[in-house]
């Protein structure tokens, strides 16, 4: 299985890019591991938040492969710990599906037509995140997760 996760818009700040590096690189030795960002949309001070977000959602979209298995990560989605996360992704190993699909909204979040086509959402917590903030979180938990499913000593539970 390979996992992917989608963002909109290149990371400015260096110092959190080279902390998502950082992770990237690790996790990439436990699981083939693609970070695609699509880039920005341009000239958004013209479009509505709904427009952009349809917008963003088409974008979305057209990255999705009819294989694909597509998880929002949304505020509102499910919430588990750690571990839990870990068995999430085993789950999904199990299952035999090619490609795992993370994705992450834009300022806005995500268009219907994306909540419609996704098949699961999670939450990495109650609080909300900036769209570039999030991309660490969610790596540093993947790495997290793949070095509990190895039993390796990053966790402590
Ligand atoms: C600034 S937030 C958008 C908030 C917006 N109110 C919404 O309805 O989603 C940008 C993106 O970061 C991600 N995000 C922010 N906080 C999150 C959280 N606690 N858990 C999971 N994803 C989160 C989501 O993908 C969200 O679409």
């Amino acid at each position: 299985m390979t996992i992917k996760l989608l963002a909109i818009g290149k990371t400015d700040n260096k110092e959190l890019q080279s902390l998502i590096d950082d992770y990237q690189k690790r996790l990439g030795f436990y699981i083939k591991f693609e970070f695609d960002i699509i880039p920005d949309l341009k000239k958004v001070k013209h479009l509505s938040e709904d427009q952009q977000k349809q917008k963003e959602g088409d974008l979305i979209l057209g990255k999705i492969s009819s294989t694909d298995v597509l998880i929002l990560l949304d505020e509102n989605g499910k919430q588990m710990d750690s571990v839990g996360f870990s068995g999430y992704l085993q789950k999904h190993m199990n299952s035999g599906i090619k490609q795992l699909v993370f994705v992450i909204g834009g300022p806005y979040g995500f268009s219907q037509e994306v909540y419609n086509k996704s098949q699961g959402k999670i939450s990495l917590s109650k609080m909300t995140f900036s769209h570039q903030m999030i991309r660490l979180f969610i790596v540093e938990q993947l790495y997290r997760g793949f070095t509990i499913l190895k039993n390796e000593p990053y966790h402590h539970r």
